[in-house]
């Protein structure tokens, strides 16, 4: 079965450890990266080829083993070509066998594969019940399996703009959303935040797409709705400590780029003497903001220190945030629209929350904002998550995080995130214990957080940029050389898969099957040449 494929090279010669040489019909349309089985007599191997090259006037009938070969018709036509493709091919399984394929195996294009008993033999697994299906390795129309059980050790989606990564999720929340187990459908509960709109479509026209496993799925706006399909986002200020809010009021005022810390600490001092319920009244309404602002006259703040111009400074940070948060985006609420019954919906349903943070969904909201959000939600499912744990039932929320550089960046990165990076650190390090899998999707891995990178463990790389290279090796625990090598100039619709969720457990080039439903979203362009002409 395994070895039904089209015999296309020979493995001449074996080399260190894992590594062979072959020739291959300069005829086949091959690619880097791409897996062949290797035929040594009954011994079945799975090889990836590292590189190749194209080698003239290569026959030469005098060399012994040619000649041996020369007595089969496929090898001969192959060895009797002035142009042949000289191949470096590594072992990556070996099929109920130790050794390693000698000179004269066959090199075999991957069968078909039409049923599952042949994909669990392909695999060398016993059980796919776990696995969801994802695009077909280059060269064949044998799907990658991921392994659902692996996915709470956090999914990295790597590549620069334009490199595939939005229809790449988009193809990855349509798996999730239809996923069947058992002859069960379900899906993955998602929350995401959607950096351009490019997910909102799935509430209203693509639902069709998602609605396999899910029965309930939200979009939320920082504006007045316009249809059903669309809800106001709402936060309740009680998940946060002074301190945060503090220092977020007061680098709002900066546009959230840096913080006077003197300032941040008379409004944590006043707002420490209140109970954190009382927040959503304080910073939520008029009547609150006005309440704060008479604290300000108490003469005991100057005798403690606090000089008259950081009250001024303090009250007109207050007044920024009152015309932002209260007048404009009218974002704070007790009964905040995204709570914990709220997550409790979207787990009983495998729902999806869409936070739509493009300029249609939140016009004008400044990155401040959009990391408040973030904080927000990402303490709501931390600390739902961690309840049901304690209460002794495990529950399991993807949170999808596009544009991932602005809310947990690196040093290197200037954008100050603290409000977020704390929290989604520990939603990073606690999420396989307490059910989070993080999907952070980002065009500069260089520029996230190292410590949060390390602890993705399965990763999605697109064509990325060259400086990024370095990042991507460490992060993913290396590639081999030959596949980091065609990572800059890999095309729209490739993607190399490394990691945990891999049943194939080494790194794999994999082509992502075009389907028009998904390759229509606010972010994926037309071809110029047919816009021009009206096509
Ligand atoms: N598998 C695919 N097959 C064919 N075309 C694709 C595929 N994936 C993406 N494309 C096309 O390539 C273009 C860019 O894709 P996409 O929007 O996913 O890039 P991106 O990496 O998310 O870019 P950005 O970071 O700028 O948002 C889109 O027009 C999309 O339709």
């Amino acid at each position: 079965m395994l070895e039904d494929g089209k015999t296309v090279g020979i493995i001449l010669q074996k080399g260190e450890a894992n590594s062979l040489q072959a020739v291959i019909n300069p005829f086949e349309d091959i690619t880097s990266g791409q897996l062949f089985i290797l035929k040594d007599n009954d011994k079945l191997s799975l090889g990836r080829l590292d590189s190749y090259e194209y080698i003239n006037e290569f026959y030469d009938e005098k060399i012994p083993m040619l000649k041996s070969l020369i007595g089969d018709n496929n090898s001969f036509e192959l060895l009797n070509m002035n142009t042949i493709i000289k191949g470096s091919i590594s072992i990556i399984k070996r099929y109920n066998h130790n050794s390693t394929p000698k000179p004269g195996s066959l090199v075999k294009l991957l069968p078909e594969i039409n049923s599952e008993i042949s994909l669990m033999e392909f695999y060398g697994i016993s059980d796919i019940s776990g696995n969801i299906k994802y695009g077909k390795f280059v060269g064949s129309d044998i799907p990658l399996l991921l392994d659902l059980n692996s996915i709470t050790m956090h999914v990295g989606i790597f590549g620069e703009t334009g490199s595939g990564k939005s229809y790449n999720m988009r193809y990855l929340i349509y798996l999730l959303s239809n996923i069947e187990i058992k002859g069960v459908k379900t899906a993955l509960p998602l929350v995401i935040i959607d950096a351009n709109g490019d997910y909102s479509d799935f509430a209203s026209i693509n639902y069709s797409v998602v609605k396999g496993g899910r029965k309930w799925i939200k979009r939320f706006v920082i504006r007045d709705p316009i249809n059903d399909s669309e809800s106001r986002l709402t936060i309740d200020l009680s998940l946060f400590t002074p301190k945060d809010l503090a220092d977020f009021i007061i680098s709002l005022k900066f546009s959230g780029e840096s913080l006077n810390s003197l300032q941040s600490n008379l409004l944590d001092f006043i707002l420490s003497r209140h109970d954190i319920k009382e927040y959503n009244f304080l910073l939520g309404t008029d009547e609150g903001i006005e309440k704060l602002k008479s604290e300000f006259q108490d003469p005991s703040l100057k005798e403690i220190g606090f000089s008259y111009g950081t009250l001024r400074a303090v009250l007109s940070a207050l007044e920024i945030f009152r015309s932002k948060m209260i007048t404009k985006y009218k974002l704070v609420s007790n009964t905040s629209s995204i709570n914990e019954s709220v997550l409790e919906l979207l787990w009983k349903n495998k729902g999806m929350l869409i936070i739509d943070f493009s300029a249609d969904g939140s016009p004008g909201v400044d990155i401040a904002t959009k990391q408040l959000i973030v904080s927000y939600i990402s303490r709501l499912i931390l600390n739902y998550l961690t309840k049901t744990k304690y209460s002794g039932s495990q529950k399991l929320i993807g949170f999808v995080i596009e544009e991932a550089q602005n809310y947990i960046p690196s040093n290197d990165y200037p954008v100050n995130a603290s409000i977020t990076k704390d929290t989604l650190v520990t939603l990073a390090t606690q999420g396989r214990k307490f059910g989070v899998s993080l999907f952070l999707v980002s065009q500069r891995p260089a520029f996230v957080d190292k410590y949060v990178l390390s602890m993705l463990n399965t990763f999605f790389f697109h064509r990325i940029y060259h400086e990024d290279l370095r990042y991507v090796m460490s992060a993913s625990g290396g590639l081999p050389e030959s596949l980091a090598k065609s990572l800059p100039s890999l095309d729209v619709g490739y993607v190399i898969v490394n990691g945990l969720m891999s049943e194939l457990k080494v790194p794999a080039l994999v082509r992502i099957p075009w389907d028009p439903r998904l390759g229509s979203y606010a972010g994926s362009v037309e071809r110029i040449d047919r816009l021009l002409i009206g096509e």
